[in-house]
């Protein structure tokens, strides 16, 4: 299988506490999939939690999607490289200024990749419009991307959809990081922007996030070697 030394799965660890996370970890293979901890679960489980999943030999996508002043956000990048995570994110929304802090923060040395969210996956035209984002959801995302390539980014969280203009836009320089990702079948839940395994991987994302469809699977450890192979294959 593709991806064995680089897994480009990565396995969203939303949960309430630290025990069924790591329940979930002891599951997985390092091998075939990487980690993300987010707001609901850092919240609840810190730093300490990161550090013994990355003790098990997973990386670690740090997903707080820093959103804040410029010396906040830089601060908060800082700490998350001292915790030695894989990846972090800020949110593009920030602005030229905060990214362009993030950036100033995690340069030179064994930095985690620095990537900015764009548009959320949740986001469909309606609710972009509501919160007063000009264009429809690919188009803001495309603005978005440019302004974080422009930022010295290493990439972008986007949905698949908008992979393939974002790669052409940053000639292949900037990460796709795709979340709103869905087994054929599977229930969209929340996401609004979504594809299969293997559609995003054809969409040209690079690593794709995959939560509910895992964790919430009668057997998950099944569920997410079945994603990589579907990369795999794709
Ligand atoms: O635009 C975004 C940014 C982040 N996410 C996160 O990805 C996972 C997706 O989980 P699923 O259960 O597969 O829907 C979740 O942790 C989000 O916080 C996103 O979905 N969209």
């Amino acid at each position: 299988m593709s991806g064995v030394q680089d897994p480009r799965l990565i396995v969203a660890l939303d949960f309430a506490a630290a025990e069924p996370a790591e329940a979930l970890a002891a599951r997985l293979d390092p091998a075939v999939c990487r980690l993300k901890v987010g707001k609901e679960l850092f919240t609840r489980a810190g730093p300490a939690l990161v550090e013994r999943l990355q003790g098990r030999g997973f990386g670690v996508f740090l997903d707080l999607k820093y959103h804040d002043i410029p010396n906040t956000v830089a601060a908060a990048c800082r700490a998350a490289a001292e915790l030695g995570v894989w990846m972090v994110n800020v949110h593009a929304l920030g602005g030229r200024e905060m990214l362009a802090a993030a950036r100033e923060a995690l340069s030179g040395g064994d930095t985690p990749w620095l990537i900015a969210v764009t548009v959320l996956t949740s986001h469909d035209a309606a609710s972009l419009e509501e919160i007063g984002l000009r264009g429809t959801p690919g188009e803001a995302a495309l603005r978005l991307a440019g302004l974080v390539e422009r930022a010295g980014l290493d990439g972008v969280v986007c949905s698949p959809a908008e992979a393939p203009e974002i790669r052409r836009q940053s000639g292949g320089r900037l990460l796709r990081v795709t979340p709103g990702v869905r087994p054929a079948g599977a229930a969209a839940d929340d996401q609004a922007r979504i594809a299969t395994p293997a559609g995003a991987v054809a969409a040209g994302a690079d690593y794709l996030v995959v939560g509910r469809p895992v964790t919430r699977a009668g057997d998950p450890a099944a569920a997410a070697r079945a994603v990589a192979e579907e990369i795999g294959a794709a």
